[in-house]
């Protein structure tokens, strides 16, 4: 029979106590359950009189933010694990080291990141940080380069893509993303003052082909291993330093998937700054910051993403034709762009919100926010097989906030 059971704050500490090299003998540890995120169990086990502390994730065998009636396979736990040693050894520092995986009790012992802040957190607050373009377009060029049949061998590629098919956690995608939000299903969860947005999302005929096209894509395109879910709240920073965390939705799927996250999830924040700043300058500013910030991430990964396939292309055809780089760059852009959009309509309309809009407080003011996102969402989604450049998503951002006006 099997030992697995959601363990107790208590049972985390007996366990860390076990792990070699962490921990003194007699340490007197503590433990406290953290997880804030939708599935899993996070504790953060410490021994405050030597400094020592690590974080023990546990994958529960349903989804923690419905409950036991949506069950998940815990095989997540070791797709987690061996994205992040994989992304590790891609992306040297990048990611939390993980000390070990137990599969019998599908946990992750890993790295302690409370020095550093979740992103969604510290954007709400007003903070910017200087190398986080530069830090995550090399975490995107590295990961999708080399896992992809440029980088890698691609019969080792096709044992890889085994490794990682993640059929589950592909679903509650392809259902939240790219379904539920443009029908009427039981998991959309908007509120009543934006209905008329979501019935326009449901007889929207030209959104629905854009995002029938987007989804067939994330089903079928096995481009590159993706993160999965690269959203802010999957991200660890300090204004030095930037960690990427939580690849359970890990598979192999197209490129603009996590590059579009990102995106996303800056633009869902701008949405949200009327509520976060304190005035008209300081708005425009911190608006001005974080669309540069959109530039910069789609700018250095074309920049890292090109010189790695000048430099270490794995592939004779691909490097015979010069031409061929150009248009597979701008098909990633055009997806990237598709998928930001995606994602941002599934974070207002979907199950799963963001806190960037959810927690403002003033009704009026996160009615304006959702209608924005919404706009923008739809405008990059009709965008996408027309795009040439990233300036047209930043185009998009500035027409559709001058519009929605407090
Ligand atoms: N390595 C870590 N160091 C410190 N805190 C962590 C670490 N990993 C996760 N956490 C905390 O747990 C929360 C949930 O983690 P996450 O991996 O996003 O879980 P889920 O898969 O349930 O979304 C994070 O928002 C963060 O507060
Ligand atoms: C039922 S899972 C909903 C949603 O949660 C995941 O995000 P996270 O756990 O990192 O907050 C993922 O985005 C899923 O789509």
């Amino acid at each position: 029979m099997s030992a697995y059971h959601p363990l107790n704050e208590a049972e985390a500490i007996e366990i860390a106590r076990t792990l070699p090299g962490l921990f003194s003998p007699g340490a007197e540890l503590t433990s406290r359950e953290i997880g804030d995120g939708n599935l899993n169990l996070v504790f953060h086990i410490k021994d405050a009189s030597a400094s020592r502390s690590i974080i023990m994730k546990q994958a529960l065998p349903y989804a923690k933010v419905v409950g036991e009636s949506w069950p998940l396979t815990l095989d997540r736990a070791r797709i987690e694990s061996e994205a992040l040693l994989l992304e590790g050894t891609l992306c040297p520092g990048l990611v939390p080291h993980v000390h070990l995986y137990d599969p019998e009790m599908s946990l992750i012992v890993m790295e302690d990141l409370s020095d550093h802040v979740i992103m969604r957190k510290g954007l709400i607050e007003g903070n910017r940080y200087p190398l986080f373009a530069d830090h995550i377009s090399t975490f995107l060029a590295n990961t999708l380069f080399f896992t992809s049949d440029l980088g890698m061998n691609q019969q080792e590629k096709k044992e890889q893509v085994k490794r990682f098919i993640n059929p589950e956690l592909c679903k509650i995608t392809e259902d939240l993303i790219f379904d539920d939000p443009y029908r009427d299903a039981d998991t959309n969860n908007f509120a009543e003052s934006i209905r008329d947005e979501a019935e326009m999302l449901w007889h929207d005929g030209e959104l629905h082909l854009e995002i029938a096209l987007l989804r067939h894509k994330f089903l079928t395109h096995a481009q590159a291993l993706l993160h999965g879910d690269l959203h802010t709240g999957s991200v660890f920073i300090r204004e030095d330093s930037t960690k990427v965390i939580d690849p359970e939705f890990a598979y192999y799927g197209p490129m603009g998937f996590d590059i579009g996250a990102v995106i996303a999830n800056l633009l869902l924040n701008y949405a949200g700054q009327e509520g976060w700043t304190r005035d008209e300058a300081e708005r425009v500013a911190y608006r001005a910051y974080l669309l540069e910030t959109v530039r910069e991430v789609w700018n250095g990964f074309e920049t890292k993403f090109r010189k790695l396939w000048d430099d270490q292309i794995q592939d004779r055809m691909s490097e015979a034709s010069t031409a061929f780089q150009d248009v597979y760059v701008k098909s990633v852009l055009q997806d990237a762009i598709g998928f930001a959009g995606a994602k941002m309509i599934r974070r207002i309309v979907g199950l799963a919100h963001v806190a960037d809009i959810d927690t403002l407080t003033d009704d009026a003011t996160r009615e304006r926010a959702q209608r924005l996102a919404l706009a923008v969402g739809k405008a990059l989604v009709k965008l996408n097989r027309r795009a040439v450049t990233i300036d047209e998503v930043i185009e998009i951002a500035e027409q559709q906030s001058s519009f929605v006006k407090a």
